[in-house]
């Protein structure tokens, strides 16, 4: 899962790093743009408005040259033509404007040369012409209106710049929160896979051990992963299927212990007040069991209670309970049965263990009777436990009066 993970950063880091570099460009673009500006739109800017400030008529500067910036004619001149210097070297680097610029400085050659030559007259007393005046001024404005389309030019151009990094910016901008919304949702998909596949699988395994830990032995987890976490959940289901089978069977035997049995009886008793119909309980002891064990030992002993136990469970019904409930004591509950019917089977089992040889080899040879005590639910008794003592009563009886017999407590 770490490697899927893994895998889909991957396209995001490359369009991240893809948008971060595009970005860098359209900030390029942004200080492109206003560099041109810096460099040739503030210049043409100055050069175009000191060119408009010689709209004095240049035969009025000797004598009313304006005295606020305290300046001449030769001085704005002068000034002009440093602003055109600087313009040619800022423009080498910008073609499409050199050829704009060239023909205003050579505009402003001949606007200068007219400017000088109206003052030398002025100052050798001579009449200035009126078409000296009046060249003057149209050369003024033709070198004006050059500068002015150069201006314009330069900022439709720096405009359009402009425009295209914003538009790019803004691209990149939806691009990157693309991205971003795809992090945040492949964030979440990957945090649902780990809840599915960690988180999930945890909290069922601690469910598990905590059910477990308070005696719940029934409980399973159910896990079918094929990683570790289903390993663990099998691993526990198989020691939960061992410990609830030796919580409720007998060791020795294989039947149901003691305390299950009760458990089974109890929920037959409910059962039985639903459905009304009735059922037997049979307990069955051993005749003369001390002999056996004795004459050929306690394994032999043992080895007769567990083929007992066998016999027994191969004379009832899949749906009947069989349990041991003491040392050689056994009880069976014979679910839906009447008393006429739990006597014969009850009389079957007698006679079954009478007649079965409980050998263990060739040399030991082994007879047993069995005395059984029978108590009939709901007619015999009000609830379990007084149903276990009336069919101890019965068992009793049939001890007492020789063994080897069934005795219904209803008869006793
Ligand atoms: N081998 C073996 N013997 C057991 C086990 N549990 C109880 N016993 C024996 O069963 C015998 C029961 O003896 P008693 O209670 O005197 O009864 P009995 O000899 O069967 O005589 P009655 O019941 O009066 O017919 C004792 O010898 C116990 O040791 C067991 O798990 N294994």
């Amino acid at each position: 899962m770490i490697r899927g993970t893994g895998l889909m950063l991957v396209p995001l880091l490359l369009l991240g790093g893809a948008g971060y570099l595009l970005y860098l460009q359209t900030i390029d673009a942004f200080e492109s743009a206003m560099q041109q500006g810096l460099q040739i739109g503030m210049p043409v800017g100055e050069l175009r408005r000191g060119i408009l400030q010689l709209n004095v008529p240049v035969d009025r500067y000797p004598s009313s040259a304006t005295p606020q910036a305290g300046e001449t004619f030769e001085q704005r001149i002068e000034a002009i033509d440093r602003q055109f210097a600087v313009l040619r070297d800022a423009s080498s680097s910008l073609a499409g404007y050199q050829d704009g610029i060239r023909r205003a400085a050579t505009s402003w050659k001949e606007l200068a040369a007219s400017g000088e030559a109206i003052l030398e007259m002025q100052r050798s007393g001579q009449d200035v012409p009126p078409t000296a005046t009046l060249r003057f001024e149209r050369q003024r404005q033709v070198t004006s209106e050059i500068l002015g389309e150069v201006y314009a030019t330069l900022w439709s151009e720096i405009r359009r710049k402009y425009q295209n990094a914003r538009r790019d910016q803004r691209q990149i901008q939806i691009l990157l929160l693309a991205i971003l919304i795809t992090a945040v949702g492949g964030a979440l998909i990957v945090g649902n896979r780990l809840a599915q596949h960690l988180l999930k699988p945890l909290a069922q395994l601690r469910i598990g051990t905590e059910r477990f830990g308070h005696g719940d032995l029934s409980h399973r987890i159910k896990l079918e992963n094929a990683d570790e976490f289903g390993r663990l959940a099998r691993t526990f289901n198989e020691m939960a299927d061992q410990l609830e089978f030796l919580a409720a069977y007998d060791s020795l035997t294989g039947l149901l212990n003691k305390r299950e049995f009760e458990l089974r009886l109890h929920d037959e008793v409910r059962r039985t007040r639903r459905t009304r119909h009735p059922f037997v309980l049979l307990l069955l002891d051993i005749d003369y069991f001390k002999q056996v064990n004795d004459t050929h030992g306690h394994p032999v002993g043992d080895h007769v209670l567990r083929k007992l136990a066998g016999l027994l469970q191969g004379e009832v019904r899949e749906a009947d309970y069989v349990g041991r409930y003491g040392g050689e004591e056994f009880i069976i509950l014979l679910t839906e049965t009447s008393e006429q019917d739990g006597s014969e089977t009850a009389e079957r089992i007698r006679q079954s263990v009478e007649t079965e040889q409980f050998d263990v080899n060739e040399d030991i040879n082994i007879w047993l009777t069995m005395s059984i005590g029978l108590a009939c639910y709901p007619d015999d008794a009000v609830n379990a436990d007084a149903l276990i003592e009336r069919a101890d009563v019965a068992l009793y009886k049939a001890k007492d009066e020789g063994r080897n017999q069934v005795v219904a407590f209803s008869n006793s």
